[in-house]
């Protein structure tokens, strides 16, 4: 049978997929959440003629010609203020934030103005009309659209919708991923190793790509590979109610890869099984209703390669977060041998030459091999049957940081 190439592959994965529905939070947990409805501004900002300085409310014209003496008749600092107007002749001590007192037209900065007794006040420098206030509703008005739906709340974001008066903001629910590992030879890190056991390191790569698109990560464990232990498992997958189920391991053809025969007796509708990719050929999708269950290879590199080109786009769809893988070109540095079918993601190292960015691949490309996962800042992206490669040839590559 023909493999699946990769791009149908991600596009069957991502069919249907729409973002969560949304939810309520308070506003000091919305960073780095993605907004469900337009904002709008509850109120104006600010809300009055404030000034932008500390220094003299003052009327322009009095200050037309200088030195001049003013009568400074009170203060208005932020939060309180002057309940009066100013007439000519007179002055307010005023300091940043707070509201221009009636009558007056500009704002004398204290640096300009000599304090001469508690009632008297020289100023020393003209000033324009108009100088040094925030007119009311410079920043918004109350009603004005400020944060579009889809928008990814940030820190200018959320610090203007808290300055809108929004207490909490609708947000898309984050997509919940159940992660289940399988394998008699796995336990977890720390444990006592017997003679033929490993450890199982894939669910937290996998979990660390997945939140780093904003999911939710359940990781439950590891199971034996017993098939009414694996079924066990992906039903109280269900039962949390994931959105989507991955299984790490058992998904290739040995007699104790039973992971296929599990997912499928809890109601799974395959949709495929085996692509044309390296490392990752024996990747799993299928759906039940709204839950889409991926079942990946137990190779550690394979699962993290796996993760990075389909669980990413679909995790970022389902949080309703736009997605763009990041593909740029470099130039190899080391030649590449002609690929056979399956398109290959080839670990490398990507750094900044003067003429460009150069790739060089590790000689050792073993899917179980995650110490040149973690030292590669990139993959060489190779089409099937691509020629060989020389130095010098223009490559895609995918940056991983
Ligand atoms: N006859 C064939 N054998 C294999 C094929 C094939 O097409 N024909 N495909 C190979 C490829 S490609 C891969 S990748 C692996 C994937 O197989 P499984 O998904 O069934 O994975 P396992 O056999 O369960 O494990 C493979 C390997 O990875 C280790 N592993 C498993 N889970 C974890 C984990 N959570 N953390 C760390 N390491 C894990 C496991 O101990 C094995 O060493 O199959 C090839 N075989
Ligand atoms: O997914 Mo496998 O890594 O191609 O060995």
């Amino acid at each position: 049978m023909a493999l699946l190439p990769v791009s149908e592959a991600l596009e069957r994965l991502l069919d249907g997929a729409e973002p969560r529905e949304g939810e309520y939070v308070p506003l000091a947990e919305t960073a780095g959440r993605v907004l469900a409805d337009d904002v709008r501004a509850l109120r104006t900002q600010p809300p009055f003629d404030a000034t932008a300085m500390d220094g003299y409310a003052v009327h322009a014209a009095d200050v037309a010609s200088v030195p001049v003496t003013l009568q400074v008749i009170g203060q208005a600092p932020a939060g309180r203020r002057f309940n009066g107007a100013i007439e000519p002749g007179q002055a307010v001590r005023i300091f940043t934030g707070a509201p221009v007192p009636a009558g007056a037209d500009t704002i004398v900065i204290q640096e300009n103005a000599h304090r001469l007794d508690e009632h008297t006040v020289e100023v020393v420098e003209t000033v324009a009309e108009g100088r040094h206030i925030r007119r009311r509703g410079l920043d918004f008005c109350a009603g004005d659209l400020l944060l579009e739906k889809g928008r990814l709340l940030d820190a200018g974001a959320v610090s203007l919708a808290a300055a809108a008066n929004h207490p909490g903001l609708p947000v898309i629910k984050k997509p919940l991923l159940a992660i289940i590992a399988t394998g008699d030879e796995l336990l977890l890190p720390g444990s006592e190793l017997g003679p033929d056991q490993i450890v199982a390191s894939n669910a937290f790569g996998v979990g660390a790509i997945a939140e780093s698109v904003g999911a939710r990560v359940l990781d439950l464990g590891i199971v034996p590979d017993s098939r009414p232990a694996i079924s066990a498992r992906i039903r109280h997958a269900l039962e949390q109610d994931a959105d989507v189920v991955v299984t790490l391991g058992g998904a290739s053809v040995g007699d104790h890869d039973l992971t296929n025969e599990a997912l499928i007796a809890e109601g799974m509708e395959l949709d495929f099984w085996k692509i044309a990719m390296r490392p990752g050929k024996p990747l799993m999708f299928g759906r039940r209703g709204r839950t889409r269950f991926l079942g990946l290879p137990g190779n550690p590199v394979a699962s993290l390669v796996c993760s990075h080109l389909f669980l990413k786009p679909l995790l970022s769809r389902l949080g309703g977060r736009p997605y763009r893988p990041d593909i740029c070109q470099a130039t190899l540095d080391k030649p590449m041998p002609a690929n056979d079918l399956r398109q290959d993601y080839v670990r490398a190292v990507l750094r900044d030459d003067p003429d460009g960015l150069k790739a060089t691949p590790f000689e050792t490309q073993d899917s179980s091999m995650l110490k040149t996962f973690a030292d590669a800042n990139g993959l060489i992206i190779r089409e099937p049957f691509a020629p060989a490669a020389p130095v010098g040839t223009i490559c895609s590559v995918l940056r991983l940081r």
